[in-house]
C-alpha cells in the first residue's frame, strides 16, 4: 500500500499572492483528507515564499492523517518541527535560493551532520526521511545516518519518463531494492503526476508514500475548470 500525500505549497502560493487568506491553507488540507488523501506535506523555505512557518504550526491541528514536513534542517527549521512534531520530517538539502529542491543529500559527506540531527528528531518521536538520487552508494549512506525512510527524487525519472523513456525507472528500482534490504523504508517524490506515477508505482517495490504537490495542483485545475465556468455561467443566466 503506498500512502498519497498531498503536497500543499501551491495553495499557499496562491494564497500569497493576493496577501489575504483565500485559499485557506488549512481547510484545503482538511479537505483533501477528506476526500481520500492519506497525508499532508508541507515544505516551508527560509523566504516563506509560499508555506509559511505559522502555517507549519496552524496545520497541526486539522491534519488528522500523516503530516510531513520537509526542508532544509537549518536552525529554525529544526525549532519548528520540535516545536510541530509531525509525523514524519523529511530533510532536503535545498540551497537558499534554489527555485525548488534539485537534488538528493551527500549522504556520505554530511554523514555526521545528518547522524545527530536524525537522532534528534528520533529521539522526539518523530519519523525521519532523507531526500536522496537514485544512487548506490547514497542509499548505503542514507543507511548509515540511522534515518528510519529515504524519499527518492523523483524529478530525473518524471522527466525522462515524458519522452516515453521508460528505463529511466532503473536505478530507482535498485535503489528501492537495496533500501528494502537494509529495512529502509522507500518515499518518493518531486514531479510525480497522473502521467508517470502508475508505472513507477509498479515498477518501485516497498513504495510506502509518494507526496505530490506541483502536478496534482496543476491537474486539479484542468479538471475543475469545466465545472467552476459552469457554475458562474449558470449564476450568470
Ligand atoms: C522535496 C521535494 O521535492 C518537494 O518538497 C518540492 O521541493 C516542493 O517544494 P516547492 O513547492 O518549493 O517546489
Ligand atoms: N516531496 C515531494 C513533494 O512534496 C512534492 O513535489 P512536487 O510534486 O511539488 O514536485
Amino acid at each position: 500500500m503506498t500512502k498519497l500525500s498531498v503536497n500543499i505549497n501551491k495553495i499557499a502560493t496562491l494564497r500569497n499572492s493576493r496577501g489575504g487568506d483565500v485559499p485557506n491553507v488549512v481547510q484545503f488540507a482538511k479537505d483533501v483528507q477528506r476526500f481520500g488523501a492519506e497525508g499532508v506535506t508541507i515544505h516551508p523555505r527560509p523566504d516563506e515564499r509560499h508555506i509559511r512557518y505559522q502555517d507549519a504550526r496552524d496545520l497541526k491541528p486539522g491534519v488528522y492523517t500523516e503530516y510531513n514536513i520537509e526542508g532544509n534542517p537549518i536552525p529554525s527549521f529544526i525549532d519548528l518541527v520540535l516545536e510541530v512534531k509531525p509525523t514524519q520530517v523529511t530533510l532536503v538539502p535545498d540551497a537558499e535560493d534554489a527555485i525548488t529542491s534539485n537534488a538528493g543529500w551527500d549522504t556520505i559527506k554530511h554523514k555526521d551532520f545528518l547522524v545527530d540531527v536524525i537522532a534528534e528528531f528520533q529521539s522526539n518521536g518523530i519519523r525521519t526521511s532523507i531526500f536522496v538520487d537514485p544512487v548506490l552508494n547514497q542509499i548505503e549512506g542514507a543507511k548509515a545516518t540511522g534515518t528510519d525512510r529515504i524519499e527518492l527524487y523523483t524529478e530525473g525519472y518524471a522527466h525522462q519518463y515524458s519522452f516515453g523513456d521508460k528505463d529511466a525507472i532503473k536505478p530507482y528500482v535498485e535503489s528501492a531494492k537495496l533500501a528494502n534490504d537494509f529495512g529502509l523504508g522507500v518515499n518518493a517524490g518531486h514531479d510525480l503526476s497522473l502521467e508517470n506515477i502508475k508505472y513507477f508505482k509498479s515498477c518501485i517495490p516497498g513504495l510506502l508514500e509518494v507526496s505530490i504537490g506541483h502536478a496534482l495542483i496543476a491537474e486539479s485545475l484542468y479538471m475543475g475548470v469545466e465545472n467552476v465556468i459552469q457554475m458562474y455561467l449558470h449564476k450568470l443566466k
